[in-house]
């Protein structure tokens, strides 16, 4: 039988169980259910970048644990002399995905006590630092649940995009996070999941994880949105994010943007949910997020069969920008920013 903390369930997607980490495998889902170990930084890079790991808290606390898993193998391996590989390693980790800010922003602050750490053996306090990272995230969440929850005045229906739930996050999610708490609520009647093209992390995840919580979701091809805004009952958009800029651009999965246009011509409400390690003030603007461009193959082809014909080409940005004026409500675990604005930005990260 599995270990308890290895059954396969949303929040469970990452997890550090007997000194090593297991990442639940997004790649299969939800057709199958595994766990990909990882034993070093170089295995915990490869898995952020093959995707079996993704979202950025999720990613930002996988390259936690990744720290922690570089600074053992290299402190059992030279005790005298660990920094010079543990330095490799965060260059190489750091490569993995260049959107989401949670992954720059959990290796800055691993590196920080890296830096301040001078007794004998370092690993100890690293994973304390990496579990409270995770811990925090979870918390983050939960607190954002409530906070978004309060501004939904229920019940109605809403559109999520992309997957921006427990499998994305440390565990509880974020947009999901405040679907969990707004249907808990009495607030929620159903969600409408984007299937979000190319990669389907609406489908295959969020469809996935929404029915293992008991709340009723419904899958739609992207283009469907402005239809179904037209036809009414639908009270909010609510979506996480990879990186908020300081003047409140929002950088999220490809489509975001479209349907945060849709969603200001019918009068649905835009929400983002996203806790304040993803708020980037030294971006000024989200024309300046660095947006990954994946493999074409993934446009071209549709559950491993090409669809597309083989002589031609794909573009495929997996992120866009929706500006601040299209957004209603930027949802933090510090608080809520309604119409975000570089001050209020500003001040909301000035709290402590
Ligand atoms: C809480 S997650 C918010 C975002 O990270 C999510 O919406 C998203 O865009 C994830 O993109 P992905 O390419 O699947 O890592």
């Amino acid at each position: 039988m599995k270990p308890h903390a290895l059954v396969a369930h949303p929040d469970n997607a990452i997890v550090w169980h007997e000194d090593q980490l297991f990442l639940l495998d997004q790649r299969a889902l939800p057709a199958e259910t595994r766990f990909v170990v990882c034993e070093n930084a170089a295995e915990t890079a490869r898995a952020i970048k093959d995707m079996v790991v993704r979202g950025a808290p999720a990613i930002g606390v996988t390259a936690a644990y990744g720290v922690v898993l570089s600074v053992r193998d290299h402190f059992q391996r030279s005790p005298a002399d660990w920094r010079p590989g543990v330095d490799q390693d965060l260059k190489v980790l750091a490569a993995a995905r260049p959107t989401a800010i949670n992954l720059f922003w959990a290796l800055e602050r691993m590196r920080e006590l890296l830096d301040q750490l001078d007794q004998l053996d370092p690993v100890p306090a690293l994973l304390i630092e990496a579990l409270r990272i995770h811990r925090e995230d979870v918390a983050a969440n939960q607190a954002m649940g409530d906070l978004g929850a309060a501004l939904i005045e229920g019940p109605t229906d809403v559109i999520t995009h992309c997957n921006a739930g427990a499998l994305a996050t440390g565990g509880y999610g974020t947009a999901l996070g405040v679907v969990r708490s707004a249907y808990a609520a009495g607030k929620l009647g159903r969600v409408y999941a984007d299937e979000t093209r190319p990669w389907l992390q609406g489908s295959r995840l969020t469809a996935w994880e929404l029915d293992q919580s008991g709340i009723p979701v419904t899958v739609q091809a992207d283009n469907v949105a402005a239809s179904l805004m037209a036809r009414g009952g639908i009270g909010w958009v609510i979506v996480g994010s990879d990186r908020i800029a300081a003047n409140g651009d929002v950088c999220n999965k490809i489509g975001t943007y479209g349907l945060a246009v849709l969603a200001r011509y019918h009068g649905v409400r835009f929400m983002v949910a996203a806790p304040t390690s993803t708020i980037d003030l030294s971006v000024a603007r989200g024309a300046d997020i660095p947006i990954e461009e994946r493999a074409a193959d993934e446009v071209l082809s549709c559950g491993g069969t090409r669809v597309g014909p083989e002589a031609v080409g794909a573009h495929n940005p997996v992120f866009d920008v929706t500006p601040a004026e299209l957004v209603d409500v930027i949802v933090t675990e510090r608080g809520v920013i309604e119409q975000p604005t570089a001050e209020k930005l500003a001040a909301l990260m000035a709290q402590r």
